[in-house]
């Protein structure tokens, strides 16, 4: 039987809950994307595990997925990214932790997207055949950040490159100008990129512009796209927008906490802006005194009680005052929001 995607609707994410591979075992590798269960929720952004030589530590990986569905009800996450450490990982080390994930996430998570950017072609087009190989739910791709591409066409033709490796799979372009210096504006690259690329899915949207943001879910007013939102201390503001999800570091300790504000956004309580101070509190209590991925691992580690270990340099483990401050700090907030 010649199943037309258009019969599939498989633009319409909202359409299929029921798992076409079942019934056609094979059909995501004949290149045409089976349908999707909705990327929505929260998102974690994973840690990479590391043990004290600095070795990723993938014994814990296991008790991870565990503890964020279990401790914090987070039931999808997206793997090597900036919180992953992913860009000071090998291509073998990235290859490990995606099989880990996919493995230990199995009928567990519902949806563990694998990211597979890179500055070489090469390596990220075979990140992104092994990710579909392996079963990920989804790829996601940053833009390059040494050699930079600021021409749209450019950008759009790499991104297709890296996705055409992965035909059964969504793909999510990763955009987080801070650290890539790519500041192209999303509303412009979504022009034509369904055309361009068929499996493109979404976005995973790390930025404070709200504007760009905004003009992206005016553009999705149809709702085939998943925009995700990457910057965890104004969550509430980025709903408010029209974000279907988020995807973030702090959804790996705080993800309960932040539970709270999409079931408060939903219900349409004004208790959302609460939860979302809370956090809000916590967040610029640990950016006051430097927070990136290194310290990422300490609170995760000392919240979760998995080890996480160092990070990688070129970056340096946070500081013991600052794990003393921050344990004072969450020991604070227990009670938060507090009327
Ligand atoms: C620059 C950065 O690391 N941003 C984080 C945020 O979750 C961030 O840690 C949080 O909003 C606290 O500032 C995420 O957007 C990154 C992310 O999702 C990833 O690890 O791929």
């Amino acid at each position: 039987m010649l199943l037309l995607s258009s019969d599939l609707n498989f633009l319409n994410p909202n359409a299929f809950f029921c798992d076409f591979s079942l019934f056609f075992p094979d059909f995501t590798l004949n290149g045409f994307m089976a349908p999707q269960k909705k990327l929505q929720g929260l998102v974690a952004a994973t840690i990479t595990p590391m043990t004290q030589n600095g070795e990723i530590n993938l014994s814990v990986i296991g008790q991870y997925v565990d503890y964020l569905i279990n401790e914090q009800d987070v039931k999808s996450v997206f793997v090597n990214g900036t919180t992953g450490e992913g860009l000071s990982l090998s291509v073998q080390e990235r290859k490990l932790l995606a099989e880990e994930w996919v493995a230990k996430g199995k009928d567990k998570l519902d949806h563990v997207i694998i990211h597979v950017g890179a500055l070489s072609l090469p390596e990220s087009k075979g990140l992104a055949k092994h990710a579909a190989k392996i079963g990920a739910d989804g790829i996601a791709i940053i833009a390059p950040f040494f050699f930079k591409q600021l021409n749209k066409d450019g950008l759009v033709a790499f991104l297709r490159d890296v996705a055409s490796e992965a035909p059964g799979i969504p793909f999510y372009y990763y955009h987080i100008p801070p650290l890539t210096g790519i500041k192209m504006r999303v509303e412009e690259l979504l022009d034509g990129m369904k055309e361009q690329i068929p499996t493109f899915q979404g976005v995973k949207f790390s930025d404070t512009d709200l504007l760009d943001f905004g003009r992206c879910v005016k553009k999705n007013e149809q709702g085939h796209l998943v925009l995700l939102y990457g910057v965890d201390e104004q969550l509430l503001s980025a709903l408010t927008m029209g974000a279907t999800g988020a995807v973030g570091s702090t959804y790996n300790y705080l993800g309960r906490a932040s539970n709270l504000i999409l079931e408060a956004f939903g219900r349409g309580d004004l208790l959302a802006q609460k939860y979302q101070f809370c956090i809000q509190e916590f967040l610029s209590f640990v950016i006051a005194q430097g927070f990136g991925v290194a310290q990422t691992k300490a609170v995760m580690t000392l919240v979760s009680g998995i080890p996480m270990g160092p990070p990688r340099l070129p970056l340096s483990s946070a500081s013991e005052e600052f794990i003393a401050n921050v344990k004072t700090k969450l020991e604070s907030l227990k009670n938060c929001p507090y009327s």
